[in-house]
């Protein structure tokens, strides 16, 4: 991307943005996971404080997987045949995505849940 200072370098950014979520399937797939909890989030009603963890933990795994496809393309571009370490770097970068999706379910249960329990018990009578 041509020119320079301030501006470029938000352009640069928002393209980065536009090609993960275009061409990075695991990145649209936490997108819709993203779409589905912040319409959980606004169905359930939750606190302003339970929004906050949620939107702290929907960009963390965001943040997480850009960061995993940098890393692929920076190893693509350095080697594309076998080699151990390059196997570690991607198998590092894809770990610590897991990381925050399972943290991000965590938090989904803890947010969520009692919430959902309350709805099952009020619509079962109790
Ligand atoms: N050059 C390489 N040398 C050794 N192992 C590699 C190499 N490239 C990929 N791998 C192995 O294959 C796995 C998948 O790598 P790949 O580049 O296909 O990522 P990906 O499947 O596109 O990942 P994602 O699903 O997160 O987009 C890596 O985690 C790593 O274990």
């Amino acid at each position: 991307m041509k020119g320079t200072g301030l501006k470029r370098s938000f352009a640069c950014a928002l393209a980065g943005i536009a090609y993960v979520f275009q061409r990075e399937r695991n990145m649209k797939i936490h997108g819709v996971a993203a779409i589905m909890a912040v319409g959980l989030g606004l169905f359930l009603r939750v606190t302003r404080w339970e929004w906050g963890l949620l939107l702290i933990t929907i960009f963390i795994v965001l943040v997480a997987e850009t960061i995993n496809s940098a890393i692929e393309k920076a190893v693509d571009l350095q080697t594309e045949s076998y080699h151990p370490l390059a196997e570690a770097a991607k198998d590092l970068a894809a770990g610590a995505v897991l990381l925050t999706a399972i943290m991000a379910v965590i938090m989904a249960f803890l947010i969520f849940g009692p919430y959902l329990l309350n709805l099952l018990s009020f619509a079962g009578g109790g």
